[in-house]
């Protein structure tokens, strides 16, 4: 966790840091402001920066690449047809009016396709300008339709120096030929020009220039390492259909430019000699130790991959060998071991794999999206109000007879710290009984007293000020802490009390759960959470799951549904706000969960970073199941709500996932207003190390949420007490206003996302899904079911005995009254000896479900 970056206090006064002027903001319009207030200045670069991540533009520019690259296409090649004739058109168009020189020229794009083909083509390239307009296709493709007919990056180098190899060699050519008269269009001014200036010195050293061009081009661009002498025994490589079906990026390579190896026949080899050894085709992404399906050792090859020669002698008996081309050993490998260097060789020939790429022009949301809160600057602690409080803390004390040797304060954001070193001899509990007394004498709110200060040997008295900072997100957002940590999930929580921006990593919390009275900043701080992950993360590393039951207060994040939210297969929205549906979420994340601990059982990794690291370095096969894992983060705004009509049902896979959910990514942060011990119980609380207080209203919430008091005495807007490790620490948490989070959410839902929400598993409950209220038939419903009910939530106890006992009913009547009880969810199901779960926690809870039965 959490960093602070400053040293430890050393002044007796300290002050926040300056910081520097406000940054402009920048409006939807384009318009800057500083703060809320407008400014006349517009800032280009961030307008551009829309410009380009709003997929209208991106579609329409994209389109007119493709028409522009047609256009020159077919510009060129009718100037290759037509050449000398439109060559003097050209050269005479600004002599004479351009309209008749238009009329003149037989180029299919008129006179402006002359023009433009006469520079690249004549001038320049000759025939190999035809790549120029196939570069502009592929750009204009991409920005069409978001994904790549070839690796864009690629294909560019390739057709670049395809164009101006072609010119130097046919402009060799052409020279040694004698036809430039003729033929000089084809190789360009600058394959000629350079043969021409070159062939004086070199003479038929120039072609050996340029094969050797060509040769080093061929190593660098495909990697080539060595060159090994065919050999007569390798046949075609039977993985690389395979692999071409796998990977896109190595698709282009190979089809477009890597001749294919020949086809030969094998030495017959004894298949006595060697031991059957289970295995299967090495794939772009390599295990150690692979296994090979015995339908893929079709017909007896020797698969040859980047630096490895699997040798298959028949349908049972595989080995391999590990030097390269040589001749076949007769000693069989036991296992099927691929050469080390065969998984680098993959990497390098690919690169590593690129979770990014599944949304290339992802953009990161900009600080701009921020407001600055110019006036919020400093915390107002005067010189003189810092002195008295100092002498009315000293007075109170020496009134009770309790003698100070120093005292030092420390500036916070929202409060003071007075550090008090007592006299020898003095009693702790004795400062810690005058809270109050201290309190009245400097007529505050809130003080809290740290009797002793964890690890400072000082006892602190923190005073409210009465002027406080507000800590914009924008001031967290942008500073070096937030920006240079190496957190897998780095969330910001605020400023410490002296002034250290606090950022943790929820990946190592590794859940956390938050608390506080209504209006305290619950909602703020969850927006501030999700902020931070949204600042940081890439779409295609982080999925959110958003439980809101108030159903109002995440509904702003609807606009993330194709970028960062993860959904039930069968949810119209994405945000979960019905209680039942909450239910389903929490089993499909409890089946996704198991899910990942197979994947990671099954690639021998302890936990998600090194399952992800190892799919990078292409080591794990998708054909298999693996794919890269998001970092999944369920919130849960309101857990109250939903233990107070789902109880257990919420509770049993909340605690679960808590348990064990860490490992393989999956991220709690649970938030309530009501921190009483049915709705944090023991259950949950046992798994949620990390929990964070904003002001409750008494000290047993407090006890509750924290294990200890302080929560009540905090002052609200955003004052909170992280307790994490044993440790408690106070923060105030930055503040982000509802219309930064819009701005936030529509800047990145304007962008190209996936096509859906990312898909948990499907989770079909007992009810099959549909079991609510409703399928309790009515008309038949037992005259006695009110009374059970109650009788049943009283004692928490679902048993048919029970209700037989009390209600003095006959077994089967008892019996049947328990089955309407379940299908009303007021009792869990049945499980055998034991009693059914009892799944409404109150009976005001219940008169409720009551209620809404008769309404039907
Ligand atoms: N970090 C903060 N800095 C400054 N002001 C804050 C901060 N957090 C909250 N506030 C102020 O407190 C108000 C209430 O905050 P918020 O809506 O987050 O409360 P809440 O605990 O979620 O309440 P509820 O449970 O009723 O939804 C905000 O509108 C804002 O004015």
């Amino acid at each position: 966790m959490a960093q602070p970056t400053t040293s430890p206090r050393q002044n007796t006064i300290r002050r926040p840091a300056d910081r520097s002027e406000p940054r402009p903001r920048i409006n939807r319009d384009g318009n800057a402001s500083s703060g809320r207030s407008k400014s006349p200045s517009f800032n280009w670069g961030a307008a551009l920066d829309r410009w380009f991540t709003d997929q209208r533009s991106t579609l329409t520019l994209g389109v007119l690449l493709m028409g522009l690259a047609i256009g020159l296409m077919v510009a060129f090649i009718s100037y290759l047809m037509n050449g000398s004739a439109d060559q003097s058109v050209v050269g005479a168009a600004f002599s004479e009016p351009l309209v008749e020189a238009g009329a003149e020229t037989r180029n299919w794009v008129g006179l402006v396709g002359a023009y433009v083909a006469q520079v690249f083509v004549f001038r320049w390239f000759g025939v190999g300008a035809l790549a120029l307009p196939i570069i502009v296709f592929l750009s204009g493709y991409k920005l069409t339709f978001g994904s790549e007919l070839l690796p864009l990056s690629r294909a560019t180098t390739a057709l670049l120096f395809a164009a101006v190899w072609c010119s130097l060699m046919l402009g060799y050519i052409v020279l040694v030929t004698n036809s430039a008269e003729t033929a000089s269009v084809w190789c360009g001014g600058i394959g000629y020009e350079i043969n021409s200036a070159l062939y004086s010195l070199f003479g038929w050293g120039n072609l050996a220039f340029i094969a050797f061009l060509l040769f080093f081009f061929v190593v660098y661009f495909f990697d080539v390492r060595n060159i090994t002498m065919p050999n007569f025994a390798r046949p075609a490589d039977p993985t690389r259909e395979k692999r071409r079906s796998t990977d896109p990026l190595q698709t282009y390579a190979e089809s477009e430019f890597e001749p294919e190896p020949e086809e030969e026949e094998l030495e017959p080899v004894d298949s006595s000699e060697t031991e059957p050894s289970p295995a299967q085709p090495v794939n772009t992404f390599v295990t150690k130790a692979t296994t090979i399906e015995p339908e893929v050792a079709l017909p007896e090859v020797i698969a040859q991959t980047t630096g490895v020669t699997l040798t298959i002698k028949n349908r049972e008996s595989v080995t391999d060998n590990l030097s390269g081309t040589e001749e076949l050993s007769a000693t069989p490998a036991p296992t099927f071991e691929p050469d080390p260097l065969d998984e680098d060789d993959l990497v390098a020939a690919h690169g590593l794999y690129d979770p990014t790429l599944d949304l290339p022009q992802y953009q990161y949301p900009i600080p701009d999206l921020l407001t600055d809160y110019p006036n919020s600057r400093k915390a107002q602690v005067s010189d003189d109000e810092l002195t008295l409080n100092k002498e009315k803390i000293e007075t109170t004390l020496r009134n009770f007879g309790i003698e100070i040797d120093s005292i030092q304060a420390s500036i916070g954001p929202t409060v003071t710290l007075y550090e008090i070193i007592p006299a020898k001899g003095v009693r702790i509990s004795k400062i810690k009984s005058l809270e109050d007394d201290i309190a009245l004498s400097l007529s505050a709110l809130g003080i809290r007293i740290i009797a002793p200060m964890p690890g400072m040997g000082t006892i602190g008295i923190e005073v409210p000020n009465k002027n406080r900072e507000m800590v914009s997100m924008r001031s967290v957002i942008t500073s070096d802490v937030f920006n240079n940590n190496k957190f897998d999930l780095p969330i910001v929580l605020g400023k410490t009390i002296s002034n250290e921006i606090y950022v943790a990593d929820l990946s190592k919390m590794p859940h956390l759960l938050m608390a506080g009275a209504t209006g305290q900043g619950k909602s703020v701080g969850l927006n501030v959470l999700l902020t931070s992950l949204i600042y940081k993360k890439h779409p295609s590393q982080l999925k959110l799951v958003l439980v809101d039951p108030k159903k109002v207060e995440l509904t702003l994040f609807n606009k993330l549904e194709r970028h960062f939210l993860a959904k039930l297969p069968d949810a119209e929205e994405p945000i979960i706000t019905d209680t039942k549906k909450v239910v389903n979420t929490l089993n499909s994340l409890c089946i996704e969960m198991d899910n990942r601990y197979n994947l990671l059982k099954d690639a021998g990794c302890r936990n998600l970073k090194e399952y992800n690291a190892k799919f990078v370095k292409r080591r794990l096969n998708p054909e298999k199941g693996h794919r890269f894992l998001p970092y999944i983060v369920l919130i849960i705004d309101e857990l109250a709500d939903l233990m107070m009509t789902a109880g257990k049902e919420v509770e049993q896979p909340i605690a679960r996932m808590a348990q064990l959910a860490r490992a393989i990514g999956i991220h709690l942060v649970v938030a309530t207003q009501r921190p009483s011990v049915n709705v944090i119980t023991g259950l949950i609380k046992a798994n949620f190390p990390a929990r964070l207080s904003f002001k409750v209203t008494s000290k047993i919430d407090s006890r509750t949420i924290l294990d200890a008091g302080g929560a009540e005495q905090l002052v609200g807007m955003g004052d909170m007490l992280l307790s994490s490790n044993s440790d408690i620490i106070r923060l105030q948490c930055p503040f982000v206003d509802t219309n930064e989070i819009e701005d936030i959410c529509e800047f990145v839902g304007n962008q190209r996302g996936y096509d859906d929400a990312y898909l948990l598993p499907e989770f079909v409950g007992d009810d099959g899904g549909q079991g609510d209220e409703k399928d309790v038939d009515m008309a038949n419903r037992d005259p006695m079911f009110d009374e059970a009910a109650r009788l049943i939530v009283i004692h928490q106890q679902g048993s048919t005995s029970l209700i037989q006992r009390k209600l003095k009913l006959g077994y089967n009547r008892a019996g049947r009254l328990v089955d309407q009880l379940e299908a009303a969810r007021i009792v869990g199901s049945f499980e055998g000896s034991k009693a059914r779960d009892v799944l409404v926690q109150d009976l005001q809870s219940l008169e409720e479900i009551l209620k809404r039965l008769k309404g039907e």
